[in-house]
This record gives C-alpha cells, sequence and structure tokens, in this order.
C-alpha cells in the first residue's frame, strides 16, 4: 500500500492552505459501514487503507479550511489536524493519566493510538471493525460510529508537564522551557478532578458520536497503561480558524473569534503558534503549546445584566459584533474607546505586547451545579508558540482587570506540548520527543 500512501512532505506545512484540498467530498468519504467488508484486514491493512483513502481523495496534509460535514482531514502532515484546521462543530476532548512506569509500554501505547486515530480521521473503524472478527473476542471497534462519516475527525495529542518528571520516562531534560506549570492567576478556583493530565488528546468533529467514540477508542486500547482523568464535551464552537465563514457566538450571545488567528495566514501562525527551529526544544518544531482551562459563566446573573452592561465588559456591540464606536465586526478597533476594564481592551495584542493566541473553544453544559443553576460555560482552547508570551501575560491581565470576571469562573486548568505532525503511515505521535 506505500504507493497509494500520501508521501512524507518533509516542510509541507498544513498551513499551507491555498495549495492543497485536504476535504474530502461527503459523497466520496468512505463510511465506517462501507469498509467493513474489508473485515479480517487487521489494524495494518486497515492504517494502510486509510492513508490510501486519504490519499485516493487527494488529501496530504491538513489545515485547509473543510468544506462539509462529510470530509475526512488528512491526518499526516508537518503540523498536526486540530490547530490551524478549520474548527468543527463538537469537541470531546479527554486528558489521560499515565499508568505504566515502563517508558517502552508508554511507547507502545502511543503507537498503538496513532494506528488507530489514523484509521479513525479517514471514516474507518478501528482494527477489524465492530463485528465479524473471532466470536471469543471482544470486537476491535465498540461499533457506535459505524455508517458514520469521517465528519471532519481531527484527533490532536498533547504530553503533560507529568510527563517529563524526574525518574519517570527518562524525558526529564527534554522538557520545553516553553511549557510551563501555570501560576494560580487571581479568581482561579480550579478543581483538581478537572485539571492537569500527562496526556491529552483533543478530538474534533462535525457528528459527537464520531468525537466521543474516537476518545472511546482511545481509552479502551490505552486500558492498563493510561486512565482518563478528565474529559470535557463541547457543543458550539466558540472561534474559528476560518474568518470567511460567520463568526459563531458563546453563551453569552456574543460573536466570538472575531480577532483569531485564521488557519490561512501564515505569517501569524509562524509568528505566534508553530514552534520555530530556534525555539529551544527541537523535538517541538512545528508542535505548538496548548491551554485548557473550564471557565464557567454564570449565565443567570449575565442574563439580568443590561444590554449596555454587556456590550462595556466585552467593548463590542451584541449585535454586529462590531468594536464600540466602529460600525462592523471586522472594524478595526480603537481600544481607548472602550471602558479601561473591558474584555476585548485588555486581551488585545497591543495591551499584552503583542501576544497573540490561537483560540479554538466550545461551549458546554454539564447540567446543574446543586443550587438550581446551570453548570455551563466555555471550554477555553487556545494554541501558542509559547504559554510563556502567550496565554500567561493576556490572562494575567485578565485576571487582574478584566469587567467580564463578574461572570465567569476558571475552574479547570491544563497545559500540553502538542508535537509536530505525524508524517507518514511509518510515523507515530511522540516520535520526535522519544527518538
Ligand atoms: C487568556 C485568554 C483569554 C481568555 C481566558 C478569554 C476568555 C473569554 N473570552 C470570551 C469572549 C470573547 N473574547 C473575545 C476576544 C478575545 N479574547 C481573548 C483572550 C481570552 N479570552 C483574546 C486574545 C481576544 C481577542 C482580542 C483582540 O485581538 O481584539 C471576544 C470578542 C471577539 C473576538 O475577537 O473574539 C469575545 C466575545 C469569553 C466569554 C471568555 C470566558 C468565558
Ligand atoms: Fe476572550
Amino acid at each position: 500500500m506505500a504507493e497509494s500512501e500520501p508521501a512524507a512532505q518533509p516542510g509541507h506545512g498544513n498551513d499551507d492552505a491555498a495549495a492543497r484540498t485536504a476535504a474530502v467530498p461527503a459523497a466520496a468519504a468512505p463510511s465506517r459501514r462501507s469498509v467493513l467488508g474489508w473485515g479480517g484486514a487487521g489494524l495494518a491493512l486497515g492504517a494502510a487503507a486509510a492513508g490510501g483513502a486519504v490519499a485516493a481523495f487527494g488529501g496530504a496534509s491538513d489545515g485547509v479550511p473543510a468544506a462539509s460535514s462529510g470530509t475526512a482531514v488528512p491526518f499526516h502532515g508537518e503540523h498536526q489536524a486540530g490547530i490551524a484546521s478549520a474548527v468543527q462543530d463538537r469537541l470531546h476532548f479527554a486528558a489521560f493519566d499515565v499508568k505504566t512506569a515502563d517508558r517502552a509500554e508508554l511507547v507502545s501505547l502511543l503507537k498503538d493510538w496513532t494506528a488507530a486515530a489514523r484509521l479513525m480521521t479517514a471514516g474507518l473503524p478501528v482494527g477489524e471493525g465492530g463485528f465479524g472478527g473471532l466470536p471469543e473476542a471482544p470486537p476491535d471497534d465498540t461499533g457506535e460510529a459505524l455508517g458514520l462519516h469521517a465528519s471532519r475527525l481531527t484527533l490532536t495529542i498533547g504530553f503533560g508537564p507529568g510527563l517529563f518528571a524526574k525518574d519517570r520516562f527518562g524525558l526529564e531534560d527534554r522538557r520545553p522551557g516553553a511549557l510551563v506549570d501555570l501560576e494560580l492567576f487571581p479568581g482561579d478556583n480550579l478543581d483538581p478532578a478537572r485539571s492537569g493530565g500527562d496526556l491529552c488528546v483533543q478530538a474534533c468533529a462535525d457528528d459527537p458520536q464520531v468525537a466521543v467514540h474516537a476518545i472511546r477508542q482511545l481509552a479502551r486500547i490505552g486500558f492498563g497503561r493510561t486512565a482518563v482523568r478528565w474529559s470535557q464535551l463541547g457543543f458550539g464552537k466558540t472561534s474559528s480558524t476560518t474568518p470567511d465563514e460567520q463568526t459563531p457566538r458563546n453563551m453569552m450571545g456574543f460573536k466570538d473569534g472575531t480577532r483569531n488567528v485564521a488557519g490561512t495566514d501564515r505569517a501569524a501562525l509562524e509568528r505566534h503558534v508553530w514552534v520555530g527551529p530556534g525555539d529551544g526544544s527541537d523535538w517541538m518544531t512545528g508542535g505548538s503549546y496548548l491551554v485548557a482551562r473550564r471557565i464557567r459563566m454564570h449565565i443567570e446573573t449575565w442574563d439580568r445584566a443590561s444590554l449596555q452592561e454587556q456590550e462595556d465588559v466585552f467593548g463590542r456591540d451584541k449585535g454586529e459584533g462590531a468594536p464600540v464606536g466602529k460600525p462592523k465586526e471586522r472594524d478595526e478597533p480603537f481600544l481607548k474607546a472602550m471602558k479601561p476594564d473591558a474584555h476585548v481592551r485588555l486581551a488585545h495584542p497591543d495591551s499584552n505586547g503583542g501576544a497573540a493566541l490561537l483560540r479554538r473553544g466550545y461551549s458546554f453544559t454539564d447540567g446543574t451545579d446543586g443550587l438550581g443553576r446551570l453548570d455551563a460555560g466555555l471550554f477555553f482552547l487556545a494554541y501558542q508558540r509559547d504559554v510563556r508570551t502567550g496565554f500567561v501575560p493576556v490572562q494575567r491581565n485578565l485576571a487582574r482587570h478584566d469587567a467580564l470576571n463578574e461572570y465567569i469562573q476558571h475552574v479547570g486548568s491544563a497545559v500540553f506540548a502538542v508535537p509536530p505532525g505525524v508524517r507518514d503511515k511509518d510515523d507515530w505521535w511522540g516520535r520526535t520527543l522519544f527518538a
């Protein structure tokens, strides 16, 4: 299958959006059911088939705004998919604790996960599929995504600080300086059960069942070697990387992501998102750093705030999303026209020494808090080249001065080093770290 595998693309970035069409037309994308006839092929053949499927549709890399929900986003590339690539509608994010103390076992887990991720992102079931294998053995795939399309599934892995701890996996010298333990910011009320993790996987898809299925397979494959520490479902993107599309709205009803880093803005990605060759940790070149924050919104209080107060809090109007004093959403904000504690004024790069983030967050609603209020908010995900010059200065500013703090609270937190992309069928998540 080597000929049909998408060729390794050294130096071929996922952000090179205009040059490639990564989207697989809905009609052409295989559904998981349509490939079940390949049963008996096993994981190895399945992996090759996945490569063939992607190659057949012309994809060699990701980072391209995909066209429709039936498409497959290529798994191989210089950068992992799920960062600069178009943001899908749904999220299942999971943080894992590594249970094994054996480095070789951890490496084999990462290889197994890579093989499964390669298949699932191509819309294929794991291994021999959900049925048709040995009657005496459990099926390789749990089956709940059979018949569903790839749904632009992306799986993005990250490595938490704990992986680099002394006397654990021999990685203490490999910890990047940019992967800092976050300080406790004013107002933080962090729940340890919703924070941290040795590994994370961000599963994004247009179909929630596809995203949930993917995390479940990885958890199942990891059994005994890793365990889910916490996970978060997200139902509506609150930022996009595709500025030509309509800007999504958050749970406070405001357009969110207007001034996000665009997935096609190569210069901004190189400057603010991708780790460069001179940044200090060679194994991270082409990767990025992820900050995840579970931010609870006190939406009942927010809903009683006047429209004027709501617009003052953000420094943008609610209908159009235009910055104060300007008529259109995309107009350049004039920060001094906003209240001194307006969120946009404080978060803007000009207020933070030029710091900029690629935001990829989702809304969540997780039942009630037991006090008659919805446990709702924003699961904030932000990618950056260095946490020290990305999230930290912005959040220091926001935590101290932001008018929005009256209506929100940070209740979960985690940081991860997100390694570069998997180049080809022989590559695997974390190779550059463990090599
Ligand atoms: C530390 C970084 C940030 C956190 C935490 C954060 C929380 C947060 N944001 C909103 C809603 C909006 N944010 C907007 C803009 C914006 N926010 C950040 C950073 C954080 N936000 C940045 C860098 C920016 C862009 C600033 C700029 O360059 O102008 C907006 C306006 C629209 C937009 O540009 O995206 C909204 C709305 C919520 C609700 C929230 C926590 C719950
Ligand atoms: Fe914000």
